[in-house]
């Protein structure tokens, strides 16, 4: 699945490459302004929300038709998220860079770009784009490729969300100097989700480095068990979209993590 993906979004950017050469995104972000913090965002006390801006996924198909995903983003915000994640891929969850635009213009917290990275010139985009953290998958990395993004990404001022799937991969994660790593709970063979991987890679985790649950939150009840195991933060889309009322959705996670979360 993994590699179908990747080999997609190598399609899809060999294209953007022609339309606006690397010259020109250095040009973008050297205008723009500065990242927002995300990690220190994240240490604050309490379970941390990233709501996500999820409009299909391979495991459900279409989830939400999401006519205004700044809309969206606003009732992400007034429900205390503490950053809002957009999806960008294009052909399996139905994203783009005009979502991520739209989502900068409406919020002002911390935005991840969540897409399948694996060049450099993905980094610069999403800066020029407004992006302030990048999602940087372990299983999709060679070593050298994950240490190199991983060292653009803090040079342009942004934090690196590091995602691994099991015990192996965070390791890779700490070797390569992740401070911020999302144990994702769903199986990229199989995109079935199995809570309890959180609970078996987090004690490998530092406590220096911020520890987030991602995938299969269904609701408050999901995110406070994750938070009573060591969560710091925790990642949610399809629930948050599917909900008709995302503000509140979002509020009552956020509430749910004042339980288990350390203070
Ligand atoms: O969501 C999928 O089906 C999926 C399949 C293959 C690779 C990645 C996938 N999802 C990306 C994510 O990490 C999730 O969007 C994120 O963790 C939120 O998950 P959920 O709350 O379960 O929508």
């Amino acid at each position: 699945m993994l590699d179908g993906i990747v080999a997609g979004v190598r399609e899809d950017l060999a294209e953007r490459e022609r339309a606006t050469p690397l010259s020109r995104l250095r040009e973008l972000v050297a205008a723009a302004p500065a990242p927002l913090d995300a990690e220190a965002a994240f240490r604050r006390p309490g379970l941390s929300l990233i709501a996500e801006v999820k409009r299909a996924s391979p495991s459900k198909g279409a989830l939400s038709d999401i006519p205004d995903p700044a809309a969206l983003a606003r009732a992400y915000a007034d429900g205390g998220a503490s950053a809002v994640s957009v999806l960008t891929e294009g052909r399996r969850f139905g994203g783009s860079l005009a979502d991520l635009d739209a989502v900068r213009a409406a919020v002002a917290l911390p935005l991840l770009r969540k897409d399948f990275v694996v060049t450099d010139y993905q980094v610069w985009e999403a800066r020029a784009h407004g992006a302030d953290i990048v999602l940087l998958i372990v299983a999709a990395l060679p070593e050298e490729d994950l240490t190199a993004l991983l060292a653009r990404v803090r040079e342009l001022g942004m934090t690196a969300l590091v995602e691994v799937h099991d015990e192996d991969e965070a390791r890779r994660a700490l070797e390569a100097g992740a401070s911020v790593v999302g144990v994702n709970a769903r199986d990229l063979r199989t995109l079935e989700v199995h809570p309890e991987t959180f609970a078996r890679v987090r004690p490998l985790l530092p406590d220096a480095v911020v520890a987030v649950a991602e995938s299969g939150v269904a609701g408050p009840e999901d995110a406070g068990a994750y938070a009573e195991q060591g969560a710091d933060v925790v990642l949610v889309g399809e629930a948050l979209v599917r909900d008709g009322d995302p503000r509140a959705a979002a509020a009552a996670i956020v509430g749910a993590g004042a339980l288990g979360a350390a203070p």
